[in-house]
């Protein structure tokens, strides 16, 4: 091993403590940026982030990105964007960073055993905490890896650039744009030579992965409305038409238990399988048990490994998150709920056009509504929209980063694709014209978006080692290569 990695790990090692500090720091922070009266605690994320990267020397700015679409009165939080070292060195490769400072919404009423915004360290390392590993920890890992060469005194190997956003888990608002214009002759991304984002997670719980796939997202609702107001069941239920009846049976309609879509026309839109990809999954290290390690149950819908990869990354799903103004709370409380909302999203694969997607959803949804023959309205409508994404392997930048997983983990990776979505990877890609990496740091019991969302210290730790690492690899592939 290269002289100077071994100090870079020695170093990471012995800053342990701090690091996870900074980690406790950051969940402090509730950066929900799907609830609105989060929005200042989201950009304080935002800020802290932008200063302790300012302490650490590198270039950094907060650059607005407006007002939020269809919420006016809010702003969108900055994207913090900046460079290390703070004077681009004409001989490094430049390497372009990505990952997101907001969180899912969290709250102890939703069954967490410890507080989600307070750090908790159980006597197994497991650091439990909402962000921690989505995508706090990886978004720290780049500032440790910077603090850990300063402290070794190691010459850093790139040029880094870096793009945190505040948005990702509601869409990613406002930063495509944003990003194709800094990626522009002369602008701040401009000459990046390759990608990585580190925003999801190991198949299972031993074997590292890099990732070249992830699936799309569109994310719609449906609103009905019909009485004035809230009405009491006694006294108008059997003679109002309600809307959370009509809502259930259109959700309804959408899916069926064994994750079949129901609305016409969505399966046809998916590319064939080819035996060649067909042939992928076998060598994957995964099995039922760690699916069932991460569901918490039994309850998966495939009996095999190959067809629940493929349920995964390479068919889509319809997933029913839940009804806003319905009445949820613990009791018996007798209420025809006026107005009701309906949350699902889609998760999309090749070869699925999301604007498809959107026609085949609507005109499924006015149909079994006009079949109803209620007196109610409704309108469908979509939240937000990501494109799927699925990139060659086949690159120095993959390779660097098998390398520095064999260093770190002593393996060599699985190359895997991922079910959720990360909106802007298509972009970067687009936007730079360079090879795209995703480099997870988590495992598959972390729980992202769920209760009790955790990250190991063990993968912390040797992440900020492999983030660390792949810099060092990245410098050494040939530079004549794409
Ligand atoms: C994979 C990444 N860490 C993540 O959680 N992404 C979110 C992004 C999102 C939110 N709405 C639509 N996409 C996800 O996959 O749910
Ligand atoms: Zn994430
Ligand atoms: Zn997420």
């Amino acid at each position: 091993m290269a002289p100077d990695l071994k100090s870079f790990y020695k170093t990471v090692d012995d800053l342990a403590e701090p690091f996870i500090e900074r980690l406790r720091d950051a969940v402090a922070i509730p950066s929900i940026s799907a609830e609105d009266e989060r929005r200042a605690d989201v950009v304080r994320m935002g800020m802290w982030l932008k200063g302790q990267l300012d302490s650490l020397g590198a270039a950094m700015e907060a650059r607005p990105l407006g007002a939020q679409p269809g919420k006016e009165h809010l702003h969108l939080p900055p994207a913090i964007i900046g460079r290390y070292p703070a004077k681009k060195d004409e001989s490094k490769r430049t390497i372009l960073v990505y990952g997101h400072y907001d969180v899912q919404p969290a709250s102890l009423s939703d069954g967490w055993k410890t507080e989600p915004f307070k750090l908790s360290v159980d006597d197994k390392g497991r650091m439990y905490g909402r962000g921690s590993t989505d995508d706090k920890g990886p978004v720290l890992g780049w500032l440790n890896v910077i603090e850990s060469h300063q402290k070794a005194g190691i010459d850093f190997p790139v040029n880094l650039l870096m793009c945190f956003e505040g948005m990702e888990e509601y869409g990613s608002e406002g930063l495509d744009d944003f990003i194709i214009a800094e990626c522009k002759p002369g602008k701040f991304f401009a000459d990046a030579d390759a990608c990585c984002i580190s925003d999801n997670y190991w198949l299972g719980t031993e074997k590292p992965c890099l990732t070249y796939g992830l699936r799309g997202c569109n994310y719609y609702s449906i609103e009905i409305s019909g009485p004035g107001q809230d009405l009491h069941s006694g006294v108008f239920g059997g003679t109002a038409q309600e809307p959370m009846t009509d809502l259930v049976r259109v959700m309804g309609s959408l899916v069926d238990g064994d994750g079949n879509i129901l609305i016409p026309g969505i399966k046809e839109l998916v590319a064939p399988l080819t035996k060649e990809e067909q042939s992928l999954y076998k060598n994957i290290a995964f099995t039922m048990d760690n699916l069932y390690e991460s569901l918490g149950s039994k309850t998966g819908i495939f009996p095999d490994k190959e067809s629940t990869l493929m349920g995964r990354w390479r068919y889509p799903s319809l997933s029913l998150h839940g009804i806003e103004g319905a009445f949820s709370a613990p009791g018996a409380k007798t209420v025809i709920p006026a107005k009701v909302t309906g949350k699902f999203s889609i998760r999309t694969v090749p070869d699925m056009e999301p604007q498809e997607v959107d026609s085949l959803v609507y005109s499924h949804v006015d149909k079994v509504f006009k079949s109803l023959k209620s007196k109610n309205t409704m309108h469908c409508n979509l939240q937000h929209s990501g494109k799927w994404w699925v990139a060659s392997p086949k690159h120095w930048n993959f390779t660097a980063a098998a390398k520095a997983v064999e260093s770190v983990w002593g393996v060599q990776p699985d190359l895997t694709r991922e079910g959720g979505s990360i909106p802007v990877t298509l972009t970067f890609e687009q936007a730079t014209g360079k090879n795209v990496l995703l480099l997870p740091m988590g495992s598959s019991t972390d729980a992202a978006h769920s209760v009790n969302e955790k990250l190991d210290r063990k993968n912390y730790i040797e992440g900020i080692k492999l983030l660390g690492a792949y810099l060092h690899y990245v410098a050494e592939e040939p530079m004549k290569t794409s």
